[in-house]
């Protein structure tokens, strides 16, 4: 079986400025977590833009579930990240004047593959996650807006997790929350990656979430200026 993520000899450098990321070999099996870490500006964001496809290497490969993403035309890129991907992003990107439950269903809508997936009905299984992520039910019918930045940030969770998606990929979603939401937060994630199956890419600055994690990728500052 195809691991869950393979890199291989993966060089990046945006457009017109000097290589961002270099890293000759890694694997992720399927389920696993991996916790990435490095300095600002060294690449975190860009490196999970390459495992959701929105970017290619400029060198080397990037195998998701078996499947090069250099060889898949845009569109199909879209699909395959549609299909297989959930992303919780920094600031979440919620639709602010959606309900809850309709901005947790919304990631069915350009994938047939995960309303296949669905065991219940999509409300149902809406239901299941944000109960799972301790999202009271008397918010589900609130437009997202309303709502704090943690209960966002379990809305923002149970979108990239409805359809059980292989891969969760999360950047710094727990940037702006205090230690114990960030804590319980991450209990919750943790709880629901393994009661479906998903892997998890998480990028965070915090050196306290670290240890939580099995696999560990430090990126290097490859860019920076040498002191005089
Ligand atoms: N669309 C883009 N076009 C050109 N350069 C970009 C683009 N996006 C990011 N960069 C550059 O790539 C470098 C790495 O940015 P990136 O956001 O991946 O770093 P990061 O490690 O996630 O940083 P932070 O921890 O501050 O979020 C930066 O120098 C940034 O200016």
């Amino acid at each position: 079986m195809s691991p869950l993520l393979r890199i291989d000899t993966l060089e990046f450098a945006w457009p017109g400025r000097p290589p961002l990321l270099r890293l000759p070999r890694l694997e992720l099996e399927a389920g696993g977590r991996l916790f990435i870490k490095g300095p600002s500006g060294s690449g975190k964001s860009t490196l999970l833009g390459l495992l959701a496809g929105i970017q290619l290497p400029s060198q080397g490969r990037i195998e998701i579930l078996g499947q090069d993403l250099s060889r898949l035309s845009g569109r199909a890129r879209d699909r395959f990240r549609a299909d297989h991907l959930g992303y919780i992003f920094q600031q979440f990107n919620l639709l602010p004047f959606l309900s809850v439950r309709d901005n947790v269903t919304s990631a069915l809508i350009f994938s047939r593959h995960k309303r296949r997936r669905l065991q219940a009905g999509a409300e149902r299984e809406a239901a299941r996650l944000l109960e799972g992520l301790q999202l009271p039910a008397t918010l589900w019918q609130q437009p997202v807006h309303q709502l704090s930045i943690g209960q966002q940030q379990r809305v923002a969770a149970a979108r990239a997790l409805i359809g059980r998606p292989e891969l969760v990929i999360a950047d710094e979603p727990t940037s702006a929350l205090d230690a114990d939401n960030r804590a319980a937060f991450i209990e919750l994630l943790f709880g629901e990656c393994d009661r479906q199956g998903s892997g998890l890419v998480f990028v965070s600055h915090d050196p306290g979430l670290e240890p939580l994690f099995p696999r560990v990728l430090s990126l290097p500052q490859l860019n920076e200026v040498p002191p005089c």
